[in-house]
Order: C-alpha cells, then structure tokens, then sequence
C-alpha cells in the first residue's frame, strides 16, 4: 500500500543518494538507532506500568528489530498486489489497533474506522499533522497542511467555500472540458496515431494546468511551463534527507521553492494593485488567490487580511496535494475498466446517453449533467476505495487521549490507515473486486466512516468536489470519443501509488 506512501500519495518519493548524501544517510542512521533506543525505554516504562493512565494500556504490538523496527515488511507490503498485508497480519495478532515502530519512530496503527473517525475529528486541540522532517522543511511553517487551530479553519472556509460553490463549479467546468478536448484530440495529431500513448502523463498535463488556473489564473505559455518545471523539482524533495546543504536534494527542492515563490508573489501583488483599483466593483472571485486577499478576517474575529507572503507561499504549498491525487485516479479509474469490460461498457452506455442528449438538444454542458451520472460516481468511488491515493493519515497525539478502550499516549504518532478499512471485508463484500455497482445500494456517503479517501473533520479535503467533477468530465469525454486497448500494466503502491509502464494505451476515435 500505501503504508510506506507515508500517506502522501501526492508526493514524489525520489532517493538520490549522492556522495554526500551516503554519508549523511550513515549519520541519519545513527539518529535512527538513537530514537530506537529512547523507544525502548518507553516501552520499558511501559512494562513497569508508570503510566499516567492505571487502567488503560496503549495498544498491543512489537517493536520488531533493533533500529529499523518493523520497517523492511512495511515497505516489502508495498510492492505486492495486496498492500494492507502489513495491516492485516497484525490485526489478526493484536486487534484493530497495534503498536509498531517503522521508518525510525513508534507508532500507533488504527485499522478501526470508528478510532480513524476520533483521531480525524479531534483536530488541532488532541492531534496535529506529523509529517516526516523532509516534509516539513519543505512546505514550511505556514502552510494549510502544517498549521493548526484558527487560522487552519479560516484558511480552509475561504478554499474549501471557493471551490464548492456553483459560480467557481460553472467556470471550471468549462475550463476542464477545453483542455480534456484538447488533450483528446492531440492524440490523433501525433505522427503515428496508433502509437501507444501513457494515459498517467497524459492525464497529468490535463490536471496540473487546471490546478494552476484555479489557484492562480495562469494560463498555458512560459509561465506556466516555469511553473511545472519548478514544480517538479520541488516535489523530489518532499521525502529525502533533510539537509539544507548545496548539492543536497533538499537544496535543490528549497531553491526551487525560492523561484516560484518570487513568481507567485508577483502575480499577488499585481492582484492586490488590481484589487485596489476595483475596489467598488469587484466581481466574482476568479482563483483562490482572489478569496484569499478579499478576505477580510471577519470569520475569525481578527479583521485583518492574510499576509500576503501567507498567501503566496500557501498557492504553492495547495499544489502538492492536487498535484498527482487527480491524475492517478483518472489513470486507475482507466486501468480498472479495461479489466472489466462489463463495467466499461455501463459506463459508456450512461455517457452515451448523455452526449446524445446533449447533442440532440443542442445544450450545453453544466456540471451538473456530470455529477449526476450515477454509474460514473460509481466508477470513481470505487477507484478511490481500492487505489486509496492517501492512504494513511498521520497524526501526533499532543496528550494521552483514550479512544474506545485504547490509550494513546501523549507524543505518539498514530497513523489512521484508510485503505486498510477500505479492503476491509467487514465493511466491504469481496473487497478485492472493483465492483462500482456497489454503490448503487449504498450510495456515495462521504459521511461513512467507511469510506473516506479525502480523510475527514477540519481538514476533510477542500478539493472534494472538485477532483469528482474533474474525473468525471475526463471519463466522460474519453469514453464517448475512443475505445481504448490498454497494455499490460500494473499498479505499484510504493512509494507511491502508480503504475509500473505509467499505463500504455492505442486509442481508436468511435
Ligand atoms: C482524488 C483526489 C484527492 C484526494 C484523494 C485527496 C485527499 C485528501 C486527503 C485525504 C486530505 C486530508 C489530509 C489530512 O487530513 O492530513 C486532503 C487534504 C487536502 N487536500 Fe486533497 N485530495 C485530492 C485532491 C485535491 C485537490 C485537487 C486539491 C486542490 C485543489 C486538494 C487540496 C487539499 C488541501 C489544501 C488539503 C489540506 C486541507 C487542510 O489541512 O485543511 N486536494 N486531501
């Protein structure tokens, strides 16, 4: 799975293991010993019971070898069709919450949809984002991801607000539409259209110039090809050794944090200018970069606008998680139809039907027509459920909390796996099986703790609605312009989730 994703689906995981980079991973390795050592004395402290709680225990586990723990079988898991392995074995031994120590730390697994549902909702007062070192040098201080209590709420109302409401889903509708078009038919521009083409680059190009016109309103030219190559360098930083020293990886992905930065600003203080000179007549919002400096503080009672550093530094910091969620769950939603041509052909019949409708009535399409395709929401829940892109939610505990007769002690970090309930076979029949028909009976409930790919309470994903509406106009189009041969190919879950050939495909136009 998953596990070893370190629940970033969105993150590029990339060791470059230089000369220098060796020396410090024996350093780095030192550390490791060291916090596995102070691990050992908590649990022999442990043992002797001088725990602030009498009646309750953490929960049971072990601590597997000295200093890497349990962390080879939690990456070997990874690499197998059945990523929750790691999860399953030690629910069976120790029940639905256990103890283990990997990638350096201890930590307490929550395979228990009820545990995940306290752990997500108790945010900011009783546990906080723990992100690995790399990650947190990388977004920095005030980044949504990283910041806890009032200002994490606002920041979420504004952006979540934004692009939930109708004006922002009208707009971008069209947007996804144009470049999803575009996209489709420079398939059949190529020299040689019967080439395979890599669906998991295509549908990248398509999400990240949505992603960078919704946060900023850049549109495609220079700016915005400074824009993903930048991008991309910052992403191969987010898990490396965290050493700010030329040469070293996190150097790099910090310099070319720097650029963008200076770019992003930019384009926030011509808005700010723009802003002023409008001031009595503004408009609707056109980005998030457009909420955010409109916003007055009212919510939170502090009636002061956001710094615009703050801004800035947050557009860059929103990429990371829309960057690579939305593609991938396009490529998978792709890969499981072709296993499954009955599946596939539903989907095309419900799609047809839509175009035909469209077409006969000479209307145009609103996002609503999208959403309400019943079997297509099928189709994306049920990739969401079985290719959980965040796999996990890591949290530290800023005190002993007790949740359902389990004792989390104060500093732990307690990892909420999602995908482990998602292949549960007590919440799910066959959940092996992509069966997007089992929606139809329960429907997309993003209120069950059952299913919750975009995690849930305060930091429940802003961007929900949106990623539906982007993978659904995608599938729509797709479906009613090709057929599709896909080529053999396989899902890998580590580091991330992706596909090993990035998913090859020989398109036919209908
Ligand atoms: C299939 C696509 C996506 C999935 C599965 C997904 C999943 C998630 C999950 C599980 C979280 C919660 C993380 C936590 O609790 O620590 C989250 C948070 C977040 N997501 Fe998404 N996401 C997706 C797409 C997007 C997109 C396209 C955007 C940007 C427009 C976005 C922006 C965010 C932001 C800003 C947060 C942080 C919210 C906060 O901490 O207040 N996501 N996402």
């Amino acid at each position: 799975m998953t596990q070893l994703r370190f629940q970033f689906s969105w993150i590029e995981m990339k060791w470059t293991l230089g000369k220098w980079e060796l020396i410090c991973a024996v350093v780095f390795l030192g550390w490791l010993f060291c916090k596995y050592l102070m691990g050992r004395r908590w649990g022999k402290q442990e043992e002797r019971g001088d725990q602030p709680h009498d009646r309750l225990q953490p929960p049971r586990g072990t601590s597997g070898w000295p200093l890497i723990g349990e962390t080879i079988e939690f990456i070997a898991s990874g690499y197998t069709s059945r990523p929750v392995s790691f999860m399953e074995k030690r629910k069976s031994i120790y029940g639905k919450v256990f103890k283990t120590h990997i990638l350096g730390r201890p930590i307490i697994v929550s395979t228990d949809p009820d545990v995940n549902k306290v752990v997500l909702q108790n945010q900011g007062n009783v546990f906080i984002p723990s992100y690995p070192k790399s990650v947190i040098e990388l977004l920095g201080e005030s980044s949504i991801l990283q910041i806890n209590g009032g200002l994490q709420k606002r920041l979420h109302a504004i952006v979540g607000g934004f692009l939930r409401s109708p004006q922002f889903k009208a707009r971008i509708t069209k947007d996804i539409q144009n470049s999803v078009k575009l996209t489709l038919s420079s398939w059949m521009d190529r020299e040689n259209p019967r080439q395979p083409l890599y669906l998991q680059d295509e549908t990248k190009k398509i999400t990240f110039e949505i992603l960078v016109r919704l946060l900023m309103s850049v549109e495609p030219g220079e700016d915005m090809e400074f824009l993903k190559r930048e991008f991309m360098e910052v992403i191969k930083g987010l898990i490396c050794l965290p050493i700010k020293l030329p040469g070293f990886r996190m150097y790099k992905s910090l310099q070319a944090k720097e650029r963008m930065l200076k770019m992003v600003r930019k384009v926030v203080d011509d808005r700010k200018t723009t802003m002023k000179n409008e001031a009595k007549n503004p408009g609707l919002p056109n980005d998030v970069i457009d909420v955010l400096l409109r916003d007055t503080g009212e919510s939170d009672g502090t009636q002061q606008g956001l710094p615009l550093d703050f801004i800035s530094e947050n557009i860059i910091e929103m990429m990371i998680p829309g960057e690579d969620s939305v593609p991938m769950i396009m490529t998978l939603a792709v890969k499981y139809l072709s296993d499954n041509p009955t599946a596939l052909a539903c989907l095309v019949d419900e799609n047809e039907k839509l175009k035909k409708r469209k077409d006969e009535s000479c209307e145009e399409y609103v996002w609503t027509d999208y959403v309400s395709l019943q079997f297509t929401q099928g189709v994306i829940s049920e990739t969401l459920r079985m290719a959980n892109i965040i796999n996990a939610i890591w949290r530290k505990a800023l005190e002993d909390v007790e949740i359902n007769d389990y004792l989390i002690p104060k500093g732990w970090c307690v990892l909420a796996s999602l995908t482990s309930v998602h292949m549960d076979e007590e919440n799910y029949e066959n959940p092996d099986e992509f069966d997007p028909w089992r929606w139809e009976k329960t429907g997309v409930s993003v209120k069950s703790n059952n299913f919750t790919p975009f995690g849930g309470g305060q930091r429940l994903c802003p961007g929900l609605e949106f990623s539906r509406l982007e993978i659904s106009i995608f599938l729509h189009h797709l479906v009613t312009t090709y057929t599709w041969v896909a080529e053999e190919d396989q899902i890998v879950y580590f580091p991330t989730v992706k596909t090993r050939r990035k998913l090859p495909v020989i398109v036919t136009p209908r």
